[in-house]
């Protein structure tokens, strides 16, 4: 068994860890980053990227399938599913290719090949061949796909986002369980592009939607696109000589379909539990996830810290990458730990409509803001853009505080939400009022005039504007 000693490991070569050794590495040479499986990350490989490639497809089907509207007859349309899935192999191939280029870009000898595991709390074992001792250790395993028992009865025909991106071509058919992000996204991008899907859920919860009106709104959209059983109870699931059968009762019936394949996307689970973790000496949560500070990643007390999806605080790309900073920072200082700042709370579904939630939730206002929130809204069915452009489904609903005026959150079912978010989320970083936002410049004809419409309600409600009137003369037709 070889040794080796450093100031820091690193568990996983990710997004999360890639970033915390940059920052090492900046405070000493004495590091090494260690890599049980690939490398390329889970964003290159199965996740952000690969499932925007199949988005991207499903877009461009799905704008031809519209085209009729506007007198532009796109009636040949056929989807080749090989070529649709070799572009995704293959842009998927390249982003991997860069993150792997960079990796290889490490020093050699700060590079470990192998599973690690903990021996001690100072102590891994990697790939049973080398024995590190590390004086400081920063967790960043990631995580995986969870699937229920239950789901597992379609036996070889179960399949997770890891497998979709390396289909060769398009299946008829798809159970999709889980309409969280995952599920969506990738449900209604296969709809899109003509493969018949049916979206299984359990709770009527959807995405990463808080907003109850928003919600409802967007359960009735997709429900209008593809059929979707937010509520289903499954009743068996059986791997047929056709496929996957699925029966499940909903509304008091009970239905019956058989698909190519089930895809579960219920949910994803830190990598913590194959660590050997009892060994660390650190406290761990119900779930055998470890108890951290969110804003130094430290483990308790101790000289571990842990972070990107692998603590399940914020399971998103750019905090993965903010994490790897900070838990990377505080290793290499150590043992001098400092608070790193956290940004804004942001995600987007890239869905169509897509979802956005930035800032607080109206869960989180009720508990501390302690009843001092008002809510302004816009429906997108109107706004004047959208119209324009055909794109006029959805709703955005504003949240801020009595007193300060300030904006505290926001829930978006609409239009270019991953846009709408981002001057959200900047607002809410820069403490802007909604005053402060509204004496910001205006385009005619754009979406964000759609937003200034739910702050200026939001301003009304908040007792700081005046009362927004029907017709908006500065405001452009649609506006
Ligand atoms: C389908 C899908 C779509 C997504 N889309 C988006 C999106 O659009 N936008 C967004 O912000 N986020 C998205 N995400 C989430 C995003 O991909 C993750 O939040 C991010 O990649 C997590 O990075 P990480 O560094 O924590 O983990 P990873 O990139 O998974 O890195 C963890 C690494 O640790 C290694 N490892 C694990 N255990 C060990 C061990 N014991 N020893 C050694 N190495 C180990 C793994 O092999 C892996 O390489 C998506 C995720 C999925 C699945
Ligand atoms: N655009 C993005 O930013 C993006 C895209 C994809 C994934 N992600 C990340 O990946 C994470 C995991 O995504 P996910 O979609 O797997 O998880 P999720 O937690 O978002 O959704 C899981 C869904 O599965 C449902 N579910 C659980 N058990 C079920 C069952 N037996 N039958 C039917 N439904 C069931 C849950 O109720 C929930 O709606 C996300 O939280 C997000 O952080 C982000």
């Amino acid at each position: 068994m070889d040794k080796r000693e450093v100031d820091v490991a690193i568990i996983g070569a990710g997004t999360a860890g890639m970033v915390a050794y940059q920052r090492v590495r900046k405070m000493t040479d004495r590091v090494v980053l260690i890599e049980g499986a690939q490398y390329g990350t889970t964003c290159a490989r199965v996740g952000c990227m690969p499932s925007k490639l199949l988005i991207a497809a499903a877009e461009v089907a799905h704008t031809l399938a519209e085209a009729g509207q506007f007198g532009v007859r796109a009636e040949s349309t056929r989807i080749d599913g090989l070529q649709v899935m070799a572009r995704v192999r293959q842009q998927r191939d390249r982003f991997v290719q860069s993150v792997v280029r960079s990796i290889e870009s490490v020093p050699s000898a700060h590079r470990l090949v192998g599973h690690a595991r903990f021996i001690d709390s100072h102590r891994l074992i990697v790939g049973e061949h080398t024995e590190v001792r590390a004086d400081r250790i920063v967790i960043a395993t990631g995580s995986r796909p969870v699937i229920p028992g239950p789901l597992k009865d379609a036996r070889d025909r179960l399949v997770v986002n890891d497998d979709v991106f390396d289909w060769q071509d398009l299946p008829s058919s798809v159970a999709v369980f889980g309409p969280g992000v995952i599920g969506l996204e990738l449900g209604q991008a296969l709809s899109r592009l003509g493969v018949d899907i049916r979206l299984f859920g359990v709770s009527g919860g959807i995405g990463s939607i808080r907003d109850e009106v928003v919600r409802d709104y967007a359960l009735q959209t997709f429900q209008r696109e593809f059929p979707f059983s937010p509520r289903a109870e499954t009743r068996q699931i059986e791997r047929t000589e056709q496929g996957v059968r699925v029966v499940w009762l909903e509304d008091g019936q009970q239905h019956e379909q058989t698909f190519d394949c089930l895809l579960a996307a219920t949910g994803r689970k830190p990598n913590v539990d194959h660590l050997d973790i009892q060994n660390a000496g650190i406290e761990l949560d119900y779930r055998g996830v470890p108890l951290f500070d969110p804003h130094t990643l430290r483990c308790g007390d101790s000289h571990i810290f842990i972070a990107g999806d692998a603590n399940n605080h914020r399971p998103l790309l750019h905090e993965a990458a903010d994490e790897g900073r900070i838990a990377g920072d505080n290793a290499a200082a150590w043992p001098e730990v400092t608070a790193g700042a956290r940004k804004t709370p942001m995600s987007v579904v890239f869905t169509d409509p897509q979802i956005a939630s930035v800032g607080q939730d109206l869960q989180q206002l009720a508990t501390r803001g302690q009843g001092c929130v008002a809510v302004g809204h816009v429906s997108f069915e109107d706004q004047g853009r959208s119209k324009v452009i055909a794109r006029n489904q959805g709703l955005l609903r504003v949240y801020g505080e009595h007193g300060s005026g300030l904006l505290l959150g926001a829930q978006i079912f609409g239009p270019a939400a991953e846009h709408l978010a981002h001057l959200l989320a900047w607002s809410i970083e820069k403490r802007m009022t909604v005053s402060d936002m509204l004496a910001m410049p205006f385009y005619h004809p754009v979406i964000e005039e759609g937003l200034r419409t739910a702050l200026k309600e939001l301003n009304n409600q908040l007792s700081i504007g005046p009362v927004p009137g029907d017709g908006c003369f500065d405001c452009g037709p649609g506006g």
